[in-house]
């Protein structure tokens, strides 16, 4: 019999009810990772918040802080990002020009480096930074606004990073981030994604537990 992978799931606060999001912040308190998705209107047409909101945030939670960063330019607000708490900063390979000395820096601020795909890019763009990455985004919807349908079409891509992180023999939690609900995840999973980010599966359902463990039931 083979052993069940353990599955991550990161809620993502983007479909929280913003009016109140320290109490929405506590609800999902039995995930290990809270996602935080910035988004600064211009490297993707949505605006969500900043490290302000997220150091207001920080004292209400022990999860670890999974920031997602959907900003151009990207490099000057990384140190405030991982002032504001955050566990582990994750850059787009599109919006960071010089991604290798940005990831090193996310790594010097005592973050965990994470690095992310949108549905256009292919495996490749990553393969020279994978002695520098500790988590990989394949993202399943293209960035910018939650609540959209999951893009099958990535699930072969999943399945090679997969691969080129067995390769590495490195220590790299493969995610997967848009359109990841009960149906979807298990399919990311087959595909060998360990982390699944899901905002509106999550903060669509009133019982928040019942919706993280659907997820965590995916493999
Ligand atoms: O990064 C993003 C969107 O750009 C995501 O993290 C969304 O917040 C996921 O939302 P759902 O698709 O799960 O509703
Ligand atoms: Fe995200």
């Amino acid at each position: 019999m083979t052993e069940k992978p353990s599955i991550i799931v990161a809620p993502s606060l983007l479909a929280a009810d913003f009016a109140r999001l320290k109490d929405e912040v506590e609800s999902v308190s039995r995930a290990p990772w809270l996602h935080l998705d910035v988004m600064d209107g211009h490297f993707v047409p949505n605006i969500s918040f900043g490290p302000s909101v997220i150091a207001a945030l920080r004292k209400h939670t022990k999860a670890k802080f999974d920031v997602h960063l959907m900003i151009a330019p990207v490099d000057p607000y990384l140190e405030a990002t991982a002032k504001a708490g955050a566990d582990h900063i994750t850059v787009h390979v599109e919006n960071a020009p010089h991604v290798h000395r940005t990831l090193q820096t996310i790594r010097s601020l005592g973050c965990k480096a994470g690095i992310a795909l949108c549905p256009a890019t292919p495996p490749e763009a990553i393969s020279e930074v994978m002695d520098l990455v500790d988590i990989i985004l394949v993202m399943t919807v293209n960035p910018g606004f939650g609540g959209q349908s999951f893009l099958a079409s990535q699930l072969p891509k999943i399945k090679k990073i997969s691969q080129m992180i067995k390769e590495s023999g490195r220590d790299i939690v493969l995610a997967v981030d848009g359109g990841i609900d009960p149906k979807t995840a298990p399919l990311t999973v087959e595909a060998g994604a360990r982390m699944l980010v899901a905002g509106s599966a999550i903060y669509g359902q009133s019982d928040r537990d019942a919706a993280i463990r659907a997820l965590q039931g995916a493999d």
